[in-house]
């Protein structure tokens, strides 16, 4: 079958929206072509595996390619997509250039054309994160290594919020809790979670796509018998008393059910939310607070902010 390669070039701050409506509009997988992920300086504590090519990346904001299938609907698809990125400006998310070009692939070329951006990452003191394909040995005994396929569902695990969420979870997560995570994409912090103890995770996407990948990567890491993963909105009908909620997606969607995961929380949880851009920090803390959370901690990676909450005891 014959493919088009749509690609975009914009900024780090519209990633995430976008892969949301290159999936949308049909797309299978997203490759991030990141200018920073050439420029930025490797984190040698965190060992982090990389062999880089200068010719590989570009030098300055991000390309996002995504594939859809060659048939009388492409035209149409794409037209979605353009309008939809334009609406992203009302969320005042920079989409920087927004040039959109188009280029015919084959089958071959689509396949694995993805996969060369996507080497083992170590994202925090335990936790390694490696593509399936790629051949990786710990470097010590406490090092945790999560096998991913990313399929279609957002989470490799080297977008700044994933990052940032696994490095909370490991500084903030007890022996024997009980985790909520929702949105899990690709089960990337659920696995992470379970891997570093908690008793038990209820894993939750939207997305019928994610709740499969999710499945296969749970699997994938020997860790089905402490995740349950479910296609659920939000908190909706949500009944189990977690010690910790992590929720990595939009400001404006973690906006939609904080109140729920206050209530939800058990007295003393922590709520770890990301995905959340600089300009939408005040608005998500204000929010929280709101519903009577306590800010605990914020950090920041690229443009992106994690904020850890609690409900007080
Ligand atoms: C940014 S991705 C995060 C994936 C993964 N947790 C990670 O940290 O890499 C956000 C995920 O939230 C899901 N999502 C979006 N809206 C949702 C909703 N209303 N309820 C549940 N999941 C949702 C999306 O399908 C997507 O898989």
């Amino acid at each position: 079958m014959k493919w088009s390669e749509i690609c975009i070039h914009t900024t780090n701050e519209a990633i995430e929206p976008i892969s949301n409506i290159l999936h949308e509009a049909g797309a299978s997988g997203v490759v991030i072509e990141d200018a920073d992920d050439f420029h930025r300086e490797r984190s040698v504590e965190l060992g982090e595996v990389y062999e880089l090519d200068p010719a590989d990346y570009i030098s300055e904001g991000v390309y996002l390619k995504a594939y859809l299938p060659m048939n009388s609907f492409l035209g149409e698809a794409v037209e979605q997509i353009k309008q939809a990125i334009n609406q992203l400006l009302v969320y005042d998310i920079d989409i920087g250039h927004n040039k959109i070009t188009l280029s015919e692939v084959n089958e071959e070329e689509w396949a694995t054309a993805w996969k060369k951006y996507y080497k083992p990452i170590r994202v925090s003191d335990h936790i390694t994160i490696t593509p399936t394909w790629e051949e990786y040995q710990p470097e010590s005994t406490d090092e945790l290594v999560i096998e991913l396929d990313p399929g279609m569902a957002f989470g490799t695990g080297t977008h700044p919020t994933t990052i940032l969420c696994i490095q909370a979870i490991e500084q903030y997560l007890k022996s024997n809790q009980t985790v909520v995570d929702v949105g899990t994409g690709s089960g990337v912090l659920s696995i992470t979670a379970a891997l570093l103890g908690a008793e038990h995770v209820y894993a939750y996407d939207l997305d019928a796509i994610a709740v499969k990948a999710a499945g296969i990567n749970i699997k994938l890491n020997k860790t089905e018998s402490k995740i349950t993963v479910k296609q659920n909105n939000l908190l909706d009908r949500v009944t189990v008393e977690p010690d910790l909620i992590v929720a990595n997606l939009l400001a404006e969607i973690i906006m939609r059910f904080e109140k729920d995961a206050f209530a939800l929380l058990k007295p003393g949880g922590l709520f770890i939310t990301s995905g959340i851009i600089k300009a939408k920090e005040d608005d998500v803390k204000n929010a929280l607070i709101d519903a009577g959370f306590e800010i605990v901690e914020t950090n920041y990676m690229k443009d992106w902010v994690l904020i850890v909450a609690k409900k007080p005891a």
